[in-house]
């Protein structure tokens, strides 16, 4: 069983888009939203997957979800099935944090036709063996303190350090503020994550502040040979569900 996001009461969050962050952008591909996070952003755009009634862990939008509301919880065989029938060659994976349930979505991911697999990851959980040999791309996307995480909980450095070992995994720095880039330095130097494989993202959930943002990162991104993504999707669609 996997339990998913919702885009209305009982609907999963499976859907087709364009991949709108990092390495692959552009791409057209079908996503499918896990529920849960072992992590509690305070800038979170998805705390419908993780801010339930009785979670006090702080955010900025100070909002509760009802649990029943916004899981559903599928068996595999029927993720499986709405995922083929959007008919894209390629699924992104994301939360939440997707590898909380990695024996589940190995069982999910096995029953995919010719479907390459993408996965949006914190980068401090391990991968299930079984879906680690089927994934042809990590999204890994480690939280600094501007996040509001613990840093043990959020930078676990030998699962880092993993991460940069492995030529799949293309890391995403969600960054606020200039000072920001000092920990991304740090990072990089801690665990020697090749430059080509390094992506700064303004965070940010509206056009405007995107924008803004890509003004300077844009910069600091070209003065140290690290890359930049924007969020495509907030431009074309807005910070909304099953987009
Ligand atoms: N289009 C689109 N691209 C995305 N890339 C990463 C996403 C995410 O929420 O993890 C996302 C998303 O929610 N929508
Ligand atoms: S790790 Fe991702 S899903 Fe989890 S709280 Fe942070 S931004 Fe949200
Ligand atoms: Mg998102």
């Amino acid at each position: 069983m996997l339990t998913l996001a919702t885009t209305n009461p009982g609907e999963p969050e499976i859907f087709a888009s364009l991949q709108g962050e990092g390495a692959s952008v552009g791409r057209p591909v079908a996503f499918v939203r896990l529920s849960r996070c072992n992590l509690a952003c305070t800038w979170c755009d998805t705390a419908y997957t993780w801010r339930f009634e009785g979670d006090n862990r702080s955010h900025r939008d100070d909002l509760v979800f009802e649990r029943s509301a916004n899981q559903v919880t599928l068996e595999e065989a029927d993720v499986a099935a709405r995922i083929m029938a959007l008919g894209q060659d390629r699924l992104v994976i994301t939360g939440g944090e997707p590898l909380l349930q990695g024996a589940a979505l190995a069982r999910m991911v096995a029953l995919l036709d010719g479907m390459s697999i993408e996965v949006e990851t914190n980068g401090s959980v391990a991968p299930h063996p079984a879906l680690d040999s089927q994934v042809a791309q990590y999204n890994v996307s480690p939280k600094l303190a501007h996040s509001g995480n613990p840093g043990e909980l959020a930078l676990v450095v030998d699962r880092l350090a993993a991460w940069a070992r492995d030529p799949r995994a293309v890391f995403k720095f969600v960054v606020a503020a200039p000072g920001d880039l000092a920990e991304v330095e740090a990072l990089q130097q801690a665990h020697a994550i090749p430059s080509e494989r390094l992506y700064l993202m303004g965070e940010g959930t509206d056009s405007a502040t995107l924008r803004e943002r890509a003004r300077w990162l844009s910069g600091e991104c070209l003065a140290r040979g690290w890359r930049f993504t924007d969020r495509l999707h907030i431009h074309l669609y807005g910070d909304t569900r099953g987009t």
